[in-house]
């Protein structure tokens, strides 16, 4: 294996029963992404990008193939043993925020955390260094309600990495945006990207944003290929 893989799927198969038919959506699919890489996962519409984002976020079970990170495999594990790589190796980005609306954009960060067991004063000084690194520092004390898309989305973003993942997997994370706040919240995604070390795995329909990123790959037949 590479040096540095943080991601790295083998012939990773996907297939769902649809009214007595098989619907099979990866079918042998390879891929790998070390620390620091940005990539863009762009294809079209039911081709696979959640299902593909769901397997190497050990949400969904391959039905072949393997799924390793950081040099664990995966697939024989038990589900607490998933759950536990999920919550401490992973971050989810999904197009809309799903912040929690009666806490602060503040409290929102602090609570993975929490869960992982941090005090209080800890979870609260990262999540403040978060809001301060997505330029959001002085809306902490605001609800998701009192905040624009963008700022719910650097808020959403920050959540995602706030217990340090090394793999950060994005679902059209700017996909309800306006293409100038889109582009704002990608720099500050990039720089904690940049900054961090995480391996960026990024769902989008935007071409432009897709261009900045290090690689592109597409699905193609159930396979993953770089464009
Ligand atoms: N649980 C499921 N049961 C049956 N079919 C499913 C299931 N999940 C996904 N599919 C089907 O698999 C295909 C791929 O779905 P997926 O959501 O991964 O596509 P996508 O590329 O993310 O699409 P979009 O860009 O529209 O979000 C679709 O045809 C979808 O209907």
């Amino acid at each position: 294996m590479k040096r540095n893989v943080v991601l790295q799927l083998t012939g990773v198969e996907r297939h769902y029963g649809q009214g007595g038919t098989l619907l099979s959506i990866l079918k042998g699919a390879d891929f790998s992404i070390s620390k620091g890489e940005i990539v863009a996962l762009v294809a079209p519409s039911g081709t696979g990008k959640s299902t593909l984002l769901h397997v190497a976020g050990l949400l969904e079970h391959p039905d072949g193939g393997e799924v390793n990170i950081n040099g664990h495999a995966c697939d024989g594990l038990s589900d607490e043993k998933r759950t536990a790589i999920r919550r401490s190796q992973i971050g989810f980005v999904y197009q809309f925020h799903h912040l929690l609306p009666e806490f602060s954009a503040l409290e929102n960060i602090m609570m993975p955390q929490l869960i992982a067991g941090l005090s209080w004063k800890e979870a609260g000084e990262r999540a403040g260094q978060l809001l301060d690194y997505m330029r959001i520092g002085h809306r902490g004390s605001h609800r998701p309600g009192e905040l624009s898309g963008g700022e719910q989305q650097r808020v959403a973003i920050a959540r995602a990495v706030a217990n340090a993942p090394t793999l950060l997997l994005a679902d059209e994370p700017t996909g309800n945006l306006d293409p100038e706040t889109a582009s704002y919240v990608f720099d500050a995604l990039e720089a904690l990207v940049r900054q961090s070390g995480l391996a960026a795995l990024i769902a989008t329909h935007n071409h432009e944003l897709a261009r900045r990123m290090d690689r592109r790959v597409t699905i193609s037949d159930g396979k993953i290929v770089d464009f």
